[in-house]
């Protein structure tokens, strides 16, 4: 078993919550404030959670006002590490050996698992936030003002909230979340439950953006990215290693077109790193991959037309 403390009763798994939720303000007196230099993010690229983040800071623009280190995709037993690889590198900050170090300095009890990502304070020398929900929105809010060229807000209008809101727990809970159910699950009835509920929530998707360009209408917003660091992995990963195998993305003509739209938008393809994310999950997860062995396949299209044109232009409503 890979998580045993986040395994149910039942045989389901049960992950645990973001243990750093502090909000970076821009208010006089504020413990956190926007500042350029002052923030460091910590990812992996083979992270779908931490992914999103990565993909906020380069859409809005942010490179410069914080800085980014990604941690060697395959962890060991001690977690998370750093170290000198393609894609990977050591601690610029401190020359930490793990991800755990930043644990440890904000809360010397950290009992919890060390995830990614992290937004690091570099003044305050302690985690602001672990939790790629705050963070991208920090991102696309109030650090605004930090960035090349963004307004802030434009991935989060206010008029699209409650519906972007409302996607987001569903999609976290049958997909982003859904495919880890089916991966971890211990019992064949749990299983089932949560393979056939990902496939149902896959299928409604797909009749949705048969009819709109995006998830939430006819604008871009944060939501779409939280299914596409999904939707990228599944046919190289959940689909074989989670056993999310009752269709691919590629035998979904909208789901499939999207994900070539988005991939194929700005300069997002680099932040693919597909050996990092097959290398990660065929080589952490031993309980369900106990050879480590990496598949050499699929031969993911992502590159080829996507012909979302026709259900609008594309872009946020910035
Ligand atoms: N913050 C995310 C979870 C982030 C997360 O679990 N990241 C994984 C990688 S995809 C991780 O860092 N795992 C470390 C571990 O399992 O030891 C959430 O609340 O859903």
């Amino acid at each position: 078993m890979d998580f045993p403390d986040e395994q149910s009763k039942e045989g389901g798994f049960e992950r645990q919550q973001d243990a750093f939720r502090h909000w970076v303000r821009d208010e006089p007196g504020a413990r956190f404030r926007p500042e350029p230099g002052r923030y460091h993010l910590y990812i992996s690229y083979a992270c779908p959670w931490a992914h999103r983040t990565l993909l906020m800071r380069q859409l809005k623009g942010l490179e410069d006002a914080v800085g980014m280190t990604a941690v060697d995709p395959v962890r060991d037993e001690n977690g998370w590490r750093f170290g000198e690889g393609d894609g990977f590198s050591p601690d610029p900050l401190h020359g930490w050996k793990y991800l755990a170090e930043a644990y440890e300095l904000t809360r010397p009890d950290f009992a919890g698992r060390v995830t990614v990502p992290v937004l690091w304070d570099r003044e305050t020398r302690r985690i602001v936030n672990n939790s790629e929900v705050d963070i991208m929105r920090m991102f696309d809010d109030v650090f605004s003002p930090l960035a090349r060229a963004s307004r802030p807000g434009e991935f989060y209008p206010p008029a699209l909230l409650p519906e972007i809101e409302r996607l987001e727990t569903w999609i976290y809970l049958r997909v982003n979340d859904g495919v880890y159910q089916c991966g971890f699950a211990t019992r064949q009835e749990v299983y089932e439950k949560h393979v056939f509920e990902l496939f149902d929530t896959l299928d409604q998707l797909e009749t949705r953006l048969g009819r709109q360009r995006y998830l939430a209408g006819r604008v871009m917003t944060g939501v779409d990215w939280n299914l596409w660091v999904t939707l990228l992995r599944f046919d190289a990963v959940y689909h074989g290693h989670f056993k999310c195998n009752l269709r691919r993305i590629a035998d979904y003509p909208n789901l499939s077109g999207f994900l070539r739209d988005l991939y194929q938008s700005g300069r997002v393809r680099e932040t693919v790193r597909l050996d990092h994310i097959k290398r990660h999950y065929y080589l952490t997860h031993r309980s369900i991959n106990p050879n480590g062995l990496v598949p050499a396949g699929p031969d993911l299209d992502l590159e080829s037309p996507h012909d979302r044109e026709a259900l609008g232009p594309a872009g946020t409503a910035g």
